[in-house]
């Protein structure tokens, strides 16, 4: 199948440029498995993008957390995949919980944020999952198979989609997904993109998780077989982000 394995690091809204600086130096001085054992993308704040992607080893690409939903222009605040794609930033962050719940991002929006982004050229890191509410009320496959629909229906090519589950739950709150718990979702997604993207899609598409990754968590969920990745937050601001790079060799076809 070769999907190789993705690990994020979503700075969100933290960081001065004194921490960007000491966040990059402990990056570039790490030994990590090879560019052909896992891909390792991080996110820092848009200000500290450009200052990121000159310093930061060429083994290791930068992301954006968000950008507009089309072409640039009067959108106050806005920034623009053209933007991205000006500065040489190869991927986006999109759908992120953060902005759905807190600026009302709903899925059609997140969609066409998705496939625009694709189509100026930027690789999107697509972001779907539950709340508590939704998991105990019994509808995580269904609210986490509507948000991938919406992007589905906007975008036919899967190729430059990484598809990151984060439950609402676990985000920042160090309750980590169990092992079992990641994994049933993982199958699910990757059963609905068989369904209804086919079947080479689903096979080729990575589908990390997201949510209280850490250095001790990781290897047993790098260890399932639909965790193809991570999409880490707090963790990624600290050392122990090189420990969950180096968890992919835990991925028995590497
Ligand atoms: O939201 C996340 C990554 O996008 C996860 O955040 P934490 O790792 O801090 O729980």
């Amino acid at each position: 199948m070769g999907r190789k394995f993705f690990v994020g690091g979503n700075w969100k809204c933290n960081g001065t440029i004194e921490e960007v600086k000491k966040i990059v130096t402990t990056l570039n001085e790490a030994e990590v498995p090879s560019e052909d054992v896992v891909e390792v993308v991080v996110s820092p704040p848009f200000v500290f993008l450009p200052f990121v992607k000159s310093l930061l080893r060429s083994d290791f690409q930068v992301a954006a957390q968000n950008c507009w939903v089309r072409k640039g222009g009067a959108f106050t605040g806005e920034i623009s995949a053209e933007m991205l794609v000006n500065l040489g930033v190869p991927w986006v962050i999109l759908g992120h919980s953060e902005r759905r719940a807190l600026l009302n991002e709903a899925n059609e929006f997140v969609g066409d944020k998705v496939a625009y982004a694709l189509s100026q050229g930027l690789k999107v890191i697509a972001c779907v999952g539950e709340t508590l509410e939704q998991r105990e009320s019994g509808s995580t496959v269904a609210v986490v198979a509507a948000q991938t629909k919406a992007i589905a229906d906007k975008v036919s090519n899967w190729a430059h989609i990484v598809l990151a589950y984060e439950p609402v739950w676990a985000i920042g709150t160090g309750k980590v997904a169990t092992p079992a718990q990641a994994q049933e979702v993982h199958f699910e997604l990757r059963k609905w993109l068989h369904d209804n993207a086919g079947a080479e899609v689903a096979a080729s598409t990575r589908i990390i998780y997201g949510g209280s990754v850490n250095g001790a968590n990781c290897k047993e969920l790098a260890a399932q077989p639909d965790v193809d990745g991570f999409l880490v937050g707090g963790a990624s601001l600290k050392p122990e982000f090189i420990d969950i790079a180096k968890s992919a060799t835990v991925k028995k076809n590497v």
